[in-house]
């Protein structure tokens, strides 16, 4: 069985879960309150910052050119290409760039776009893409999955996400991730395999709360 297959099948659960949630089950229908998505949008974005340090990261780890390439588009297409849609978002939600720009991440954001760091910063390349893995590949399964419904697609608000995440061109990203994933499993002894298991399933929880986070538009406590 492939390494990726394991992990699959080991936060199954928690990825019903999240397609069953109530954030995303909403932006399926349509229903989803605006200002709910309004709040995740500010949230993303600020992930996202993060997040494309993991691909710099993962730059500076790959041992072979292509890889670094690889990376290096990945960096690149967080930035120009996943971040303008949020910015095409702010200007329809009337989120000033400077909102977005000024904004503080909830203690989720935070919480999640850390722990991401610390293993790209300390860990080794397979550890690196353990913690990155969950969140190209479960979006692009809510992307396909929202897709299928009637009309998702056109929806005013949440239409282009819905076709952003679905898309055949973020299926090739998060394909090229888990077969990095295999690759880089290939031979490992158990106990390492184990840890990389942790590690994703650490990022899958994360993004379960990170549904969860925008849903309840949670913050810190008492207004702090
Ligand atoms: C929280 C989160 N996970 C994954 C993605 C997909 O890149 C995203 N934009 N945000």
């Amino acid at each position: 069985m492939k390494f990726s297959q394991r992990l699959y099948d080991k936060v199954k659960p928690i990825w019903e879960q999240n397609h069953a949630h109530p954030f995303v089950q909403g932006m399926g229908d349509g229903t989803l309150a605006k200002e709910k998505f309004r709040f995740y949008m500010i949230q993303d974005y600020l992930y996202l910052i993060e997040y494309a340090k993991v691909f710099a990261l993962g730059a500076v780890k790959a041992t072979d050119v292509k890889t670094m390439a690889r990376f290096a588009e990945l960096l690149h297409s967080t930035l120009s290409e996943e971040m303008e849609l949020h910015r095409q978002y702010a200007k329809k939600f009337g989120i000033a760039t400077q909102e977005l720009e000024e904004a503080k991440p909830s203690p989720t954001t935070l919480a999640y776009t850390h722990y991401m760091l610390h293993v790209s910063q300390n860990g080794t390349l397979a550890e690196l893409v353990a913690a990155l893995l969950p969140c190209m590949w479960s979006y692009w399964e809510i992307g396909k999955d929202l897709a299928k419904k009637k009309d998702a697609c056109d929806h005013e608000f949440y239409g282009e996400w819905i076709t952003m995440y679905a898309s055949a061109e973020f299926g090739q990203l998060a394909t090229w991730c888990i077969n990095l994933m295999d690759e880089h499993a290939k031979g490992k002894p158990e106990p390492e395999l184990r840890k990389l298991e942790e590690i994703f399933l650490n990022t899958t929880r994360f993004e379960y709360m990170f549904w969860d986070m925008a849903y309840h538009e949670e913050m810190w406590p008492n207004n702090g």
